[in-house]
């Protein structure tokens, strides 16, 4: 498991969106223009476009690379079904699919047995469109235990949100190195080279979204600051490998993997300007909002990032936090309202307790309550929380649950359906208790 590059005391660049210009040689970012007719250190000059041409400026993405090989010279494409063995993206068909309305929940997936890379180790276990026309979401687990060694992924279906729950991530990507550990966040936007490595085993959950870029939401009246402030968002900083050596490089396109040759690391980025770029954010660094008078707001006053439909408002992955916060609220049932939603809610744990499931939801474990399914807190949760003495409490801090709200229509995975060991057969009796419940009389 040892790891190929040294990520220890790594500089980031700061700010959520910004236009960033970083080199590791000095003066490798030509001055005053993109393309000069030769680049300083003989490099080769291109630009990687994460939005189209003529997207609107607030919302265009690109970046210009300047690199020792261009990313042309490569042998060419072959399929690699040794990857993706359990990845599906295209949920327009039925195959493979067992579709439930059902209230679902799944125990962590375990790790694997056999040497896996986060390449190999990626599961699919639910989602709804399609790539091939940019509309759509997938949601992953992934267990790794493997680093990729000369080897390196992208991604041309969509952005991938990563959220661990287990084992610090070292990534290295075309634009510099992160590390990613549990109670942080990172973004690889489409098309972006990356490698994982670790020290230890890694677990985690993954949002994938077809169409558009995430974005940190419109504060509305909250006003200037607050949630996911832009500064701590942290962007790497070019770095590059000068190497003959032969790579790897795997593509996930339309869902299938495909891989090539290339003499020389893809990690050959002496310098770069731009703002579509890799990212990552602490999210004990939250600013949370809540009541201070009574009732429990909707979740979306917890959402960190978001990737919106063309109808503004409406997600094709909102992702909110549950954070460790101060619990105030007067003469209110305290943890979620029982509730039915047009909206998706694929939830995970990354550590502690959820205050709606307090044994029943583990980190690593998953659940997926899909459009006007009724769900809530479980009895034990429902008897505790509606007896309470209501004093402020502190949520303690290693709790902390995170949500990716959809509009989209989730079809289910057949190898997470049918999987004996992960998937919690015996969700729904967390409510039995509650149908027992008898019209009493008015306090
Ligand atoms: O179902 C859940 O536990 C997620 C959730 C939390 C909350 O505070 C309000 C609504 C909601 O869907
Ligand atoms: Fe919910």
């Amino acid at each position: 498991m040892d790891t190929h590059r040294n990520y220890e005391n790594l500089d980031y660049a700061i700010g959520f969106g910004n236009h960033v210009e970083t080199e590791a040689l000095k003066g490798a970012v030509p001055k005053g223009q993109n393309s000069p007719q030769k680049c300083a250190y003989n490099l080769i000059a291109e630009q990687f476009s994460g939005t189209a041409f003529t997207l609107t400026r607030a919302s265009n993405q690109k970046t210009w690379l300047y690199k020792i090989r261009p990313s042309a010279a490569h042998s060419p494409f072959v399929e690699a079904p040794e990857f993706g063995k359990y990845v599906k993206n295209d949920f327009m068909n039925d195959h493979g699919v067992t579709i439930t309305p059902n209230q679902l929940r799944w125990k962590r997936l375990p790790l694997p047995e056999k040497p896996t890379t986060f390449a190999e180790g990626l599961v699919t276990v639910c989602g709804a469109g399609d790539p091939s026309i940019k509309q759509g979401i997938a949601i992953y687990l992934y267990a790794a235990n493997k680093s990729m060694t000369n080897s390196s992924m992208f991604n041309s279906d969509g952005d991938f949100l990563i959220v661990p729950w287990e084992g610090e991530m070292l990534i290295t990507t075309e634009m510099g190195k992160l590390t990613v550990k549990p109670r942080e966040i990172c973004v690889i936007p489409r098309g972006i080279k990356f490698s994982v490595e670790m020290n230890k085993p890694i677990r985690g959950y993954i949002c994938e979204v077809f169409k558009g870029h995430f974005k940190i939401p419109d504060l509305g009246p909250i006003g200037a600051n607050g949630l996911a402030n832009p500064r701590d968002f942290l962007v790497p900083v070019a770095f590059y490998e000068n190497t003959e050596e032969e790579f790897q490089i795997i593509n996930k396109y339309l869902g299938k993997f495909y891989k090539c040759t290339k003499k020389g690391s893809p990690y050959d980025v002496v310098g770069w300007h731009g703002n579509y770029y890799p990212y990552k954010y602490n999210l004990d660094l939250f600013n949370a909002m809540g009541t201070v008078t009574f009732d429990h707001p909707d979740p979306s006053i917890f959402t960190v990032i978001t990737c919106q439909t063309d109808e503004p408002g409406v997600a094709v992955c909102d992702f909110a936090i549950f954070p460790p916060r101060w619990m105030v609220a007067e003469h209110t049932f305290r943890p979620p309202y029982y509730h039915r939603n047009i909206m998706s809610e694929y939830m995970g744990n990354i550590s502690g307790q959820y205050d709606a499931k307090e044994d029943g939801f583990q980190p690593g474990y998953g659940s997926l309550h899909s459009l006007f399914q009724g769900h809530g807190p479980d009895h034990e949760s429902f008897e505790k929380w509606s007896n309470v003495d209501l004093q402020p409490i502190r949520y303690p801090y290693e709790n902390l649950a995170f949500m990716f709200e959809s509009t989209y229509m989730l079809k289910t995975c057949s190898f997470v359906m049918d999987d004996q060991v992960s998937l919690d057969h015996n969700y729904f009796h967390c409510w039995d208790k509650l149908a027992h419940n008898k019209l009493g009389d008015k306090p």
